[in-house]
Order: C-alpha cells, then structure tokens, then sequence
C-alpha cells in the first residue's frame, strides 16, 4: 500500500466532528477503497476546550487554522468552517498555494471565489473537491462531472434546500402557517446561523450556481442568479395549490440555451404527479437533463453530520486515490462565459394571489389590468371573506412572459382596494 495520506481538518462542528467519526470508524475500509490510509494528523476549531463528543486529544491542535497550509506533513486541508470569505478563503488559498489538496463543504465559499481558487488548484496541479457543498448525501457533482460526461447538459433543476423544504412539508402537513412553523423550525436548529441564507433562497443559490458549471462548463457566476424565497407564501397557497393539483416548492433551475443562461431560485408551482413533488422534509433532489440520457432524477438528505461528512470523505478518497482533474471537470481556460437570461423574459403560467377589500369593481379592475397588459387567466377563485371584510381572490394566468404579469401585477398593488402586495408563484410544469 502507498503511504498514508495525511489530512488536516479546521472546523470541528457539525461536519468536522462527522468526518473524524466516519475516518475512525470505518478506518480499514475506507484505506482498503482508497488504496492506502486516510490519518488525520492536526485539527483545528475557534475553542480547544468545547467537549465535541468525540476525543480529539491523537491530533494535534491549532490555534491557527492558516498553520496548515505550511505544514509539511499535511497532504491535504480539509475546510469545515464556513463563509464565503475570512479564514476559509484563506486557508482555500494558501493550502492550494502550498501545494495541499483541499476539499470543503463551504458552498458560499466556491459560488464566489470557485473559480479563482480552481485555477490556482491546477496551477499547483493539486485537488480542490466540494461534493459536500451541494445537496450532502447526493453524490451529484461526481455524478454530473463523471457519470453524465459523455451528455451535452441542457437543464438542472432540483430541491437544494432542506430547511425550506422541511418548513414547506410541515404546513402541509400541519395546517400551520409560516410563522409557527419558522418559530418551530429555529428550535429544532435547522436554520442556518443567518436564516436569511435558507429562507430568502441564498444558500439555494448558491449551491445553483455551483451545479450551473459543473453541468454546463460555464463560468461560475452566483451574481446573476435571481433568487427569492418563501417568506411571502401562507398556508393558504399550500391550501390553494393543492385545489389546482400543485405542491408549491422552492426550487433552483438552471438551464443552458442558445439566448444564454437562466439562473433562479424561487418558490414554484410544481404538479403533483410530478416525483419532485413528492420529496418532502429535510430531502433534496436533483433532475438532470441531457441528450442521450434524457433524464435522470437523484434523492436524498442534503444535510446533517451523516449525510453531509460522507460526501467530505468520499472526496478525500478521491484525492487519495490520485484523482485530481479539475475542479468544475473543465480546466478554467476552458469554460465558457455565457450572458445570462434575465427572469422578466420567463414564459410560463403564473398563479397569483390577491388580498382586497370585498367591495364591488374590485374584480373588474385586476381583470382589465390584467387584459390591458395581455396577460389572460385560466382560473379564477374566490372563497367567502375574512372577519375584517376583505377577501383573497386567487388567479392562474395562461402561458405569458414575466414582464407583462410584473407591470400587471405593479398597477394592481396601485389599486386603493388592494391591501396587500401581489404575490406571483411561478408555475413549472416539470
Ligand atoms: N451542517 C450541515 O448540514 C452542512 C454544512 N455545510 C457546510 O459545512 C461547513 C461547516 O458547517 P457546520 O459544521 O454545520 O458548521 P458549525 O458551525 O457546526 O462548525 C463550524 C466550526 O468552525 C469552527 N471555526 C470557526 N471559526 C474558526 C476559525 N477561525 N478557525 C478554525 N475553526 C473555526 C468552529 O469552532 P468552535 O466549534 O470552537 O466554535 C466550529 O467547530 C459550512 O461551510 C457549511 O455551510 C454544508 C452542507 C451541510
Ligand atoms: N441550510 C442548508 C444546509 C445544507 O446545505 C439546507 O437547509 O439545505
């Protein structure tokens, strides 16, 4: 057997603490597949006396995780420490640098600087690896950049969020609203530490953008994806979607076309016979369209210690099995920079929900907005009143393009019998 491959890991937290488990505990194994030994030789964290559950005291510790990229017994650094910038940028940097391989789970850190710290990668001929980042427990990089090489890719779409995923399963599930369900959702930890990241669709994003150029070669560019969350639905778009024989998820879509990029991030429409529709809770999922496999359909927990630290090892074992190709699968000089589609040149269905005083006209006026900007319904509905006299009107629109529903929708909130901002929910016929 070769010698061992020697590992640095800075971040003890959820994912560090997994990785050191997986390492420890299925050591023989893990060396048998990667064809010599994985050793953990340091490992490094903000606090050196937190108890992490596991004993750490066979590695030696740093109080400064950039001290690995000078080691000279350190092979390989592995970063679980999160952010796109500060310390992981760092340490991604200067271990690359210094010719370690590096492997993280940080996906804010390779939507910014992915491509910056790719390069700098092949330049010391050295492995940059980031399964982790996107989607835990669905091997889907190695699968798009290894399994689907011989495809020309069109369309990736999927689940890249389990919190939000689980918040949306729960008031179905529940007949809760949003904000009972968030308040539930913050005591079971399941927000990121800026929820912000889960809810406004962030984190979602950039897991996208990461997908974006694995699939496709293109340059990574989290910049132009459009994104929006689910902090606007209410329980009663669940209750609505479910009439019309939708699921309402948020989903990141990327597709790759003559005209260009389309990058988004946002709460869909999705029909219910549709397998996407059906991944409930924590689970992610991935479709992946191409020319001669048409398409294929992952599933999966998209985070966690488990989920998320398997996809960190199978990295390592990659690296220490020899494999360092480029990280995006195509050198840098080679992707492509493609112009993005902006999200107002969408043509699709739309499902929109209005909330107006109940008095007589109100109906007349959407409608004539709506006829005035060419945009036509194929739905509409209305169900009694509230207690305070107004009433929800909910609409679904024929086939338009996006900008004719937001100039529509833009005069509709101008009406004084409006109460509410329009909400629009893309439908997405998958
Ligand atoms: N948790 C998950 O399910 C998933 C996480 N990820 C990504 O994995 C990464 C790690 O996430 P997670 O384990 O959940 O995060 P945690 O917050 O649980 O852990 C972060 C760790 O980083 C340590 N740390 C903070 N600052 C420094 C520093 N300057 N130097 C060294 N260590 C430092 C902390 O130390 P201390 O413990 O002493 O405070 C802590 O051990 C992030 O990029 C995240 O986005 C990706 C997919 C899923
Ligand atoms: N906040 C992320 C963690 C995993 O990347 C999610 O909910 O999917």
């Amino acid at each position: 057997m070769s010698k061992p491959l020697k590992i640095a890991i800075a971040g003890l937290g959820t994912v560090g603490v997994g990785v050191i488990k997986i390492i420890e505990q299925h050591n023989d194994m893990i060396a048998a597949r990667a064809g010599r030994a994985i050793e953990v030789v340091a490992v490094s964290a903000s606090n050196r006396s937190r108890d992490r559950g596991i004993d750490i005291t066979a590695y030696d510790w740093a109080d400064n995780a950039l001290d690995f990229a000078e080691r000279d017994d350190v092979d390989l650094v592995v970063e679980v420490i999160g952010g796109s910038d500060g310390v992981a940028k760092e340490l991604a940097q200067q271990s690359l640098e210094q010719g370690k391989s590096f492997v993280t789970a940080n996906k804010a850190l390779i939507a910014h600087h992915g491509a910056e710290l790719a390069e700098i990668a092949q330049n010391n001929g050295v492995a940059l690896r980031f399964e982790a980042a996107v989607a835990g427990g669905i091997p889907i990089i190695k699968s798009i950049g290894e399994g689907l090489a011989a495809n020309k890719l069109t369309e990736v779409h999927g689940i890249l969020n389990g919190t939000t995923n689980y918040m949306l399963t729960q008031m179905e599930a529940t007949g809760k609203d949003y904000g009972e369900i968030l308040e539930e959702t913050k005591l079971l930890g399941y927000l990121e530490a800026d929820p912000s990241l889960d809810l406004d669709g962030i984190d979602a994003g950039h897991k996208l953008a990461i997908l974006s150029s694995v699939a496709f070669g293109v340059k990574t560019n989290f910049e132009n994806v459009y994104m929006e969350g689910i902090r606007r639905i209410k329980l009663l778009d669940i209750e609505y979607a479910k009439e019309l024989g939708y699921r309402i998820k948020l989903l990141g879509i990327s597709r790759l076309s003559e005209q260009g990029l389309e990058q988004r991030v946002h709460p869909c429409m999705v029909p219910r016979s549709a397998p996407i529709a059906h991944v409930d809770n924590g689970f992610n999922a991935v479709v992946v369209q191409g020319d001669y496999i048409d398409r294929t359909f992952y599933e999966g927990r998209g985070a966690g210690e488990g989920p998320t630290a398997s996809a960190v090892v199978a990295d390592i074992i990659d690296v220490a099995r020899g494999h360092n190709g480029s990280a995006f699968f195509v050198p840098q000089h080679l992707m492509q920079d493609v112009p993005p589609i902006d999200i107002s040149d969408r043509i699709g269905s739309y499902y929109i929900r209005l909330h107006v005083q109940e008095q007589p006209g109100v109906i007349a006026d959407v409608t004539a907005t709506l006829r005035d900007q060419d945009v036509s319904l194929q739905v509409m509905l209305q169900k009694g009143s509230e207690q305070d006299g107004s009433v929800y009107i909910v609409m679904v629109t024929h086939e338009t393009q996006e900008k004719k529903v937001t100039a529509a929708l833009k005069q509709i909130d101008g009406l004084s019998t409006v109460i509410d901002k329009a909400l629009a929910i893309r439908i997405e016929n998958l």
